[in-house]
């Protein structure tokens, strides 16, 4: 069964003394919550990142960083690589959020190469894909999603799907307090399986886990949590705030 998965991504929000906050508030909304078949993920900045692990090593939750440098080392000034982030003892990486695309230039030919390091390195993806408004509006929004899935993970092998959980994030539904409706979620993550069991087989499609991502919000989760192929979610605001992180999670 494949599992259930809330994951926050805090992205440039929160010093130290707000990390530690937002991780005992969050702690202390779902101490008592049964986390069946649930995983819970925080994703701070990389400073705080061992601040997180820290106080998360004792409970339920898990903690996944932002991003990660497709080298193994060198002079890339500013970057962090797979290395550094096991030691401190991550094991989880957000890929290609679409932030990373459009303000870095990330392309799906570098986060190929970013999905190699992450497989060699025995860490977990959380691939993030997902098109523009005007794909959506021009109708293209399949074909856009079937080419990212096909240029940056594509060239993998089936059993790397075991390490690989997907988040459509449609990127006019991000930060824009915009969803997609529960019915477009669907659609597009059912298309998303179909894909990877055409791709590859009815084993690895059924196994994946699809977070949908965008607006997340307590009063939207539910709906879109109950449609079949959506498997949880990556949330981005409505994380930074123990109370709501909490609904979203008791929602799935
Ligand atoms: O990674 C999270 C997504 O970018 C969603 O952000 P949001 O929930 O603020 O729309």
């Amino acid at each position: 069964m494949r599992k259930k998965i809330v994951a926050g991504n805090w992205k440039m929000n929160n010093d130290l003394a707000e990390t530690k906050s937002l991780i005992n508030g969050i702690q202390n909304e779902i101490e008592n919550l049964e986390l069946d078949n649930t995983r819970v993920i925080v994703s701070p900045s990389y400073v705080n990142l061992s601040l997180a692990l820290e106080l998360t090593s004792a409970n339920k939750i898990e903690v996944a960083s932002q991003n990660m440098h497709q080298a193994k080392s060198g002079a890339f000034t500013g970057e962090v690589s797979a290395d550094m982030l096991k030691s401190v003892g991550i094991k989880s990486v957000i890929i290609g959020h679409s932030e990373r695309r459009q303000y870095f230039n990330e392309t799906d030919a570098l986060l190929a190469e970013k999905m190699n390091t992450v497989l060699a390195n025995e860490l977990e993806a959380i691939f993030c894909f997902g098109e523009l408004l005007e794909d959506r509006k021009s109708g293209n929004h399949f074909k856009v999603v079937e080419s990212q899935l096909q240029n940056a993970l594509f060239h993998l092998e089936a059993k790397d799907f075991s390490s690989i959980v997907l988040a459509y994030e449609p990127v006019w539904a991000i930060g824009t307090g915009e969803t997609a409706s529960p019915e477009q979620a669907q659609e597009m993550h059912a298309f998303i399986r179909k894909t990877l069991a055409e791709k590859y087989n009815q084993e690895v499609a059924d196994s994946v886990s699809i977070l949908y991502g965008g607006s997340v919000k307590p009063a939207n989760a539910e709906e879109i949590f109950s449609k079949e192929d959506v498997d949880g979610g990556l949330i981005g605001g409505a994380s930074l705030k123990p109370a709501d992180f909490a609904a979203i999670i008791k929602a799935i």
